[in-house]
């Protein structure tokens, strides 16, 4: 489903407001990673959120776009911010130069290797690119090098609701979530992409020559193998608040 993206979102990008299934995927898997989600089952009522240019030359992510918190008050601690849509795929449809692909689901699966013929296992992997098509959360960015920030103020996590007339199967989505200090009015939202993401960029560009990347440029979690899914980055347990102590 598509409607009215928001201000400063790039054309380029179709903008979603349920995520996109690939073809590829399971019927089981559209049912739990691309039903629509009433907004009576949502945790609560979308703060208000606004993308912005990064305009700040210190920022490391400078001339490039972020996500800020837009409301006249800070977001409390645990709040739902925005799920992390986009196009949910197969593991053989991952683009490994994605800058936007997370993973939804790992799951380890046995398979006979056709020259040993031994039972092998491997991570088979669910992910959610928002390259070409997404929303807000695409341009929440890693609180790393960003004046004033000495820790991420928000997390990617998995939250869960019951699909309505499905006898009570779930529907799974990646999320963004304050954190336990909640974000700040007008602060940017930023997360930790997690450590692997830059090593696996710095191995990358001493291989290629070449340092950092734009906004189309970046990579992901190195705790996913290149060969089970690109660089996505690793998806979290589901959100269950015990973080927030
Ligand atoms: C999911 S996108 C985030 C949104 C992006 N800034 C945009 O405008 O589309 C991920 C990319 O943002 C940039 N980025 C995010 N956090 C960064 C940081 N702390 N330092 C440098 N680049 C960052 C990198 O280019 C990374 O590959």
């Amino acid at each position: 489903m598509t409607s009215t993206p928001p201000p400063h979102f790039p054309p380029s990008v179709q903008y979603l407001t349920t995520p996109s299934a690939s073809p590829l995927l399971s019927p089981a898997h559209k049912v739990t990673f691309c039903s629509p989600c009433p907004p009576s089952s949502l945790p609560n009522p979308p703060p208000r959120v606004a993308i912005r240019k990064i305009e700040d030359p210190c920022h490391p992510a400078h001339g490039q776009s972020g996500l800020f918190n837009a409301s006249n008050k800070p977001i409390p601690r645990g709040t739902w911010i925005r799920d992390y849509l986009g196009f949910v795929h197969a593991e053989a449809e991952a683009d490994p130069l994605s800058d936007y692909d997370l993973s939804l689901e790992r799951t380890v699966v046995e398979e006979l290797d056709p020259e040993t013929g031994e039972l092998v296992q491997r991570v088979q992997v669910i992910g959610c690119d928002a390259t070409k098509m997404g929303n807000e959360s695409r341009f929440v960015n890693d609180y790393r090098g960003i004046p004033g920030f000495q820790r991420p103020n928000a997390v990617f996590e998995l939250r869960e609701w019951e699909v309505p007339g499905t006898g009570g199967k779930k529907g799974v989505r990646m999320a963004v979530w304050a954190g336990p200090h909640g974000v700040e009015k007008g602060a940017e939202i930023c997360v930790s992409y997690g450590r692997g993401f830059w090593e696996k960029r710095r191995e990358e560009a001493a291989k290629t020559g070449v340092s950092g990347a734009g906004a189309n440029g970046a990579s992901a979690d190195g705790k996913v193998g290149k060969a089970a899914v690109g660089r996505q980055r690793r998806a979290r347990r589901t959100h269950d608040k015990s973080w927030l102590g």
